[in-house]
């Protein structure tokens, strides 16, 4: 509620608009902003640009300030993996505290972005990002905001939490087994080690090495099964996964494999991409587009790998949505 008092009284009470201050040829502009929380020592400079009384909002019982409702905002979704901005305008700033995979739960912020008056707005779940990059922003929308509105909030949180969380890149072990007559025999160059090495470097993850093999089934298998007893914790088979008699990539990974989740997937470019496990080994095939396209359905599937996550066909369903790249 917007009532008049003596500037004297008003401390602790919060301003209902913006107070300018002008000196003549040296400064015309705001001197407190609305929403701010009058202080003792503002009494003085408030006095001095003619300010007897103010208007003030009065916080009644059931009221909360902006930045104190931000504050809260911020105090329910704490983690480890996050860090908060001081609130300012009635926000507070989520960031990384390290590398890694932002996890969002999607539904719980559906519910929260339906209470009204708070906010809270993300990077997309499963984004891979780096310490210090912002993730979020928590806003109570008015000025004055009612308890019931963050009560809500946090009611949700309770049974919610964590929210949101930034899950570290193990560093797992990668081998990749080159198929194609053509690149085995010579007839052209390996374009896939360069490319699919400089993207698994990118996330700490460590390079076990290549082996390039004839587009023959039982070739591909000793191949991947030779970087399983070399202890890698991921092998990927590169070409031979589409349509051709001589594309066996797909054959030899579900040989080997304890668990086939897809071959194929709702993503473009990259709909012939293969995951599966073999026990806990990760185990993909990646069509050619992964030489050709800067970003295929293997950008989006390696960061979730290596965030430690076990793929499920749902997941592997969901990616259609956001899926033409
Ligand atoms: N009839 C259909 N044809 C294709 C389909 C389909 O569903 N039906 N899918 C298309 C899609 S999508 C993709 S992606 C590719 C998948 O290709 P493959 O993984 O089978 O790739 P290859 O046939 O082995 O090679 C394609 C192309 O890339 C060159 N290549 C392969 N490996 C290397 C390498 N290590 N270095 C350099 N170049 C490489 C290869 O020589 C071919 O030119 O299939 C579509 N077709
Ligand atoms: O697997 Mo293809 O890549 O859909 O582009």
């Amino acid at each position: 509620m917007k009532r008049e008092v003596r500037v004297e009284d008003a401390v602790g009470m919060v301003l209902a608009h913006d107070l300018t201050q002008i000196i003549p040829g040296q400064y015309k502009g705001r001197l407190f902003k609305k929403g701010h929380v009058v202080l003792e020592q503002d009494i003085v400079s408030l006095l001095s640009i003619g300010k007897e009384h103010i208007f003030v909002l009065s916080l009644d019982p059931g009221e909360v300030h902006e930045d104190d409702a931000a504050n809260r905002m911020a105090k329910s979704i704490m983690h480890d993996s996050l860090l908060f901005t001081e609130p300012h305008e009635g926000k507070v700033n989520v960031k990384a505290a390290h590398d890694g995979l932002f996890v969002l739960d999607v539904p719980a912020l559906q519910q929260i972005n339906e209470i009204g008056d708070v906010v809270v707005v993300t990077k997309r779940t499963f984004t891979p990002v780096k310490e210090g990059a912002t993730l979020a922003g928590l806003r109570a929308v008015p000025l004055i905001i009612a308890e019931e509105k963050l009560t809500a909030y946090e009611e949700i949180l309770l049974s919610r939490n964590p929210l949101m969380r930034v899950v570290p890149f193990a560093s797992m072990k990668v081998g990749v087994v080159t198929t194609g007559s053509e690149v085995f025999k010579g007839r052209i160059e390996d374009r896939f080690g360069p490319i699919v090495k400089e993207k698994i470097l990118a996330y700490h993850a460590q390079w076990l090495g290549q082996q390039i093999v004839d587009d023959q089934t039982e070739a591909i298998v000793r191949a991947i099964q030779s970087f399983i007893a070399e202890g890698a914790d991921m092998v990927l088979v590169t070409g031979g996964m589409s349509v051709d008699p001589d594309d066996r990539s797909p054959g030899a990974i579900a040989q080997v494999a304890t668990e086939v989740v897809s071959y194929g997937m709702p993503m473009l470019p990259g709909s012939m991409s293969m995951l599966a496990y073999a026990g806990d080994v990760v185990l993909m095939g990646l069509p050619g587009c992964v030489i050709y396209d800067a970003q295929t359905a293997f950008d989006h599937l390696l960061p979730r790998v290596l965030a430690g996550f076990h793929l499920t066909r749902a997941d592997i369903a969901a990616l259609g949505h956001g899926g033409l790249l």
